[in-house]
């Protein structure tokens, strides 16, 4: 029997990796909702190849575009946010949730609230709505596959294992393009989008070179694996084969290893619990080579350290953590700032001292990362 699936973020990185594995194996499928912010044309090609039963932009000024493209499929067309959340509670035996940022919240727990299995690539809609996302999951019976290579391989590591049994986990982290660039003041969008291992969306690469990411995937695990924070640690692992590890009080440590491509964590969760094929080809340990790793540098990267204090004060502290980095790397790619104050406003923004209290609701969460966004962008852009 088909499968049915929900792809939010269709149009991006892991969206259109997605959609290459349902591709190849279109018997298994049924596809649902796919949606984009604006890539119309992207959207209703695929929209088109997969037979979806809606297709849905975020923003509403291209409906008219996405109803031209669809005519005469019997696809539906819409457009919004109210429409990306209908969508997204449709009823699925799987939902990839790979929109970018915050903006991806509403449409995730719209999922949840359906109680279906969601595998998780939108790791801001985690670190944002913490303990209120993953409330709603044990209230829903929802499932939660994390998507993210590092917490997908931790996951793997503790297939059969106890999670008391756990000593601690290790996050790997490349390090980015700018490990070792001297001066980062220096840095342009397209050197700090170039990824030396993955191939990634604009937003994530930057967070790659800041280790934003990392901090990112620490308050992320936190949320996904009940462990102490200190129990989290991480490396710097330049060659991006070993994903994250599993250290067991025996002193065993598990890895997993792969290719760097999303469609091995994707795959994994697409086919969970069992496993599926992909294109992959065997990993090829001699000609790797060598595997070496380092201590995080958290002077020249302070965003590791701004992340573990955001985890340990709580609250909204996170939330207000993702929502200054969106907002700091929108206005690094737009070249209103430079590459090293994106930690810099980040922190500048946690430091202020009258915070919202711990948001406790969806809509709570919304109205810290709206507030959160207007003092990072109070800053940036003073009256
Ligand atoms: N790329 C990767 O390899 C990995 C990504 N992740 C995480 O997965 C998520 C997606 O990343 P990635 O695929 O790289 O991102 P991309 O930028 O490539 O794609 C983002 C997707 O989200 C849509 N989108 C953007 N803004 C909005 C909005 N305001 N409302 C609704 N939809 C929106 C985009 O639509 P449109 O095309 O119309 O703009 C697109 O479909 C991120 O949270 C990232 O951290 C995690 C691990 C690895
Ligand atoms: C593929 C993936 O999961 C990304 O989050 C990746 O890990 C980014 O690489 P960094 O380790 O450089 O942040
Ligand atoms: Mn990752």
């Amino acid at each position: 029997m088909k499968r049915s699936i929900s792809i939010l973020g269709a149009t991006g990185s892991v969206g259109e990796q997605t959609l290459d594995l349902v591709r190849r194996n279109a018997e298994s499928w049924k596809v649902t909702a796919l949606t984009a912010n604006s890539n119309v044309a992207e959207l209703a090609r695929a929209a088109r190849e997969f037979r979806a039963d809606i297709a849905v932009v975020a923003d509403e000024r291209y409906l008219g575009d996405l109803r031209d493209a669809l005519a005469g499929s019997g696809i539906e067309a819409a457009a919004g946010r109210a429409a990306l959340c209908e969508a997204a509670s449709r009823p699925v035996d799987i939902t990839m949730a790979a929109i970018v940022g915050c903006a991806g919240l509403g449409p995730v727990m719209a999922a949840i609230e359906q109680g279906g299995t969601i595998a998780l690539a939108n790791k801001e809609a985690l670190v944002s709505a913490g303990e209120v996302m993953t409330a709603a999951v044990a209230k829903h019976g929802a499932t939660l596959l994390p998507v993210d290579s590092e917490h997908n391989a931790i996951f793997q590591c503790l297939q059969g294992g106890e999670i008391g049994d756990v000593r601690s986990i290790t996050l790997t982290a490349s390090g980015g393009p700018l490990r070792m660039i001297e001066d980062l003041s220096a840095v342009t969008p397209e050197q700090a989008i170039a990824h030396p291992n993955w191939d990634m969306g604009a937003k994530i690469s930057v967070d790659s070179a800041t280790m934003f990411n990392k901090g990112l995937e620490l308050i992320e695990a936190h949320h996904l694996f009940p462990l102490k924070l200190d129990r989290i640690r991480i490396v710097v692992h330049p060659q991006s084969v070993i994903h994250s590890l599993v250290e067991y009080r025996d002193g065993s440590t598990l890895a997993q290893l792969g290719p760097s491509d999303m469609r091995v964590p994707i795959a994994s969760c697409l086919a969970w619990p069992a496993r599926m094929d992909t294109p992959m080809e065997p990993l090829d340990l001699p000609a790797i080579g060598e595997m070496t790793f380092f201590a995080p540098d958290e002077v020249r990267f302070p965003a590791t350290r701004l992340a573990r204090e955001a985890a340990e004060a709580g609250g909204a502290a996170p939330a207000v953590l993702n929502a200054a980095n969106e907002i700091a790397v929108a206005a690094f790619l737009d070249r209103k700032i430079a590459f090293s104050r994106i930690a810099v406003l980040v922190e500048n923004v946690l430091n202020q001292n009258d915070l919202p209290d711990a948001p406790r609701t969806l809509e709570e969460v919304l109205r810290v990362d709206e507030d959160a966004r207007r003092r990072a962008t109070r800053i940036l852009e003073p009256v």
